[in-house]
């Protein structure tokens, strides 16, 4: 812990102290408090105890990371605190480095799946090889990091792996689909440093598929952290079961990026018609063109804006079975018997019959239905 003295700022002595939480365990929250003034001495530095008064000299802390609980009224108001919120902090017990939340300030911007407050960007890493960089896969991770409604970073690993004539066909393609990656290589500290200034002060989200190198660019980034690397093959993916554990480094250069493994199978879990909006090509078509219908899927209405020899064209079809049997699911758990229809048997007694499904909504492959139900499976094991 650094401790400046600095007689100057004396007027801005401040309690309340403001913190960012960077992580939760339990009831317990990690706020890591910003650089600011206390009044008084650190013991166990020759200096005295605190006790405040005219002769006590105010010091600016650095990087203090103090261990609070969450006032009770904050309990009843059944306000969260969440990884990422801007907090207040009271009472702090330099000593024994604890504190109480006593306040949470608005949020910036709110993900539930991982449960970050106030991130900015997505940075969504990607290996060019080894793994191979699969365009589907890559597909599902930009459409799920474009409806959280953050900016995204696509980064593309492991540039030592591939040529030069690869390098320009993966950039060309993908500023077809409306991205400019930044390629780099952990292993060679390419593009590194171009990388560190995109998540200057920023609170930023680490996201990609397993063995694409997330957790050798963490321990590249922030040197102390020490990230468990393996092997991409005969390694099992960090478990869906620390989903829910979300943690913020601090970058050296400033900013903070969480590093969540729940991001690892994203689900297509978004309302049909947004799901256009989350590809650059269709977001670019309805800027200047209307589709006839308002509602229009883009799928075969006529006069349809959207449709056309775009290459991520089949994807959009595809992903789009998936967010209709979303939305399908939805309104059964919902409703389960909107989905049934009454049969009245004889002896007046009723009975329940799934109905056919909506007619808009009629188009289900095997391959969505079956992922649909993985996606069931995966969410009760995870609650
Ligand atoms: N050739 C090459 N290999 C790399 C590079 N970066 C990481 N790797 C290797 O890729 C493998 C996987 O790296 P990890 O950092 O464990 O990947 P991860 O994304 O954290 O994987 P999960 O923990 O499974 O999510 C390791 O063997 C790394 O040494 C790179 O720039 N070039
Ligand atoms: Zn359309």
């Amino acid at each position: 812990m650094s401790v400046l003295p600095c007689d100057s700022e004396l007027s801005q002595v401040s309690t309340p102290l403001w913190g960012t939480v960077v992580a939760v365990q339990a009831n317990f929250y990690q706020v890591q408090l910003e650089p600011g003034l206390k009044v008084g001495k650190l013991k166990g530095e020759g200096l005295e105890e605190d006790v405040p008064s005219e002769h006590s000299q105010p010091s600016i802390i650095q990087s203090v990371t103090l261990l609070c609980t969450r006032r009770t009224r904050l309990k009843k108001m059944g306000q969260r605190v969440m990884v990422g919120d801007r907090v207040v902090v009271e009472e702090p017990d330099w000593e024994g480095e604890r504190g109480a939340i006593a306040e949470v300030l608005p949020r910036k911007t709110q993900l539930d799946r991982p449960p970050v407050a106030n991130a900015d960007e997505i940075l969504l890493v990607f290996a060019l090889a080894d793994p191979p960089l699969d365009p589907y896969q890559l597909t599902r991770f930009l459409v799920k990091a474009e409806s959280t409604g953050l900016g995204i970073c696509l980064c593309l690993n492991k540039k030592d792996l591939v040529s030069d004539e690869q390098l320009q066909e993966w950039t060309s393609r993908l500023r077809n689909w409306g991205y400019e990656p930044v390629l780099i290589s952990v292993h060679t500290h390419e593009g590194l440093e171009k990388l560190s200034q995109q998540l200057n002060h920023k609170i930023t989200i680490l996201a990609g598929p397993s063995g694409v190198g997330k957790s050798s660019l963490i321990n590249e980034l922030i040197p102390d952290v020490n990230v468990r690397v393996a092997a991409v093959s005969g390694k099992l993916s960090r478990g869906r079961h620390t989903t829910r554990h979300v943690e913020l480094f601090d970058l050296p250069a400033g900013g903070l990026l969480a590093d969540t493994p729940g991001f690892n199978q994203p689900d297509i879990d978004c309302p049909p018609e947004e799901l256009a909006q989350y590809f650059p090509e269709a977001r670019h078509r309805l800027a200047t063109h209307r589709c006839q219908f308002s509602d229009c899927l883009h799928r075969d209405e006529p006069n349809c804006a959207v449709r056309g020899d775009w290459e991520r064209y089949e994807y959009y079809l595809d992903l789009l079975e998936n967010a209709i049997a979303w939305q399908d699911r939805l309104h059964q758990q919902a409703d389960p018997e909107s989905t049934m229809k009454a049969k009245t048997k004889g002896k007046g007694q009723t009975q329940y019959e799934p109905k056919l499904e909506s007619k808009k909504y009629r188009r289900h492959s095997r391959r969505s239905q079956h992922q649909a139900l993985e996606e069931v499976y995966q969410d009760s094991d995870e609650s």
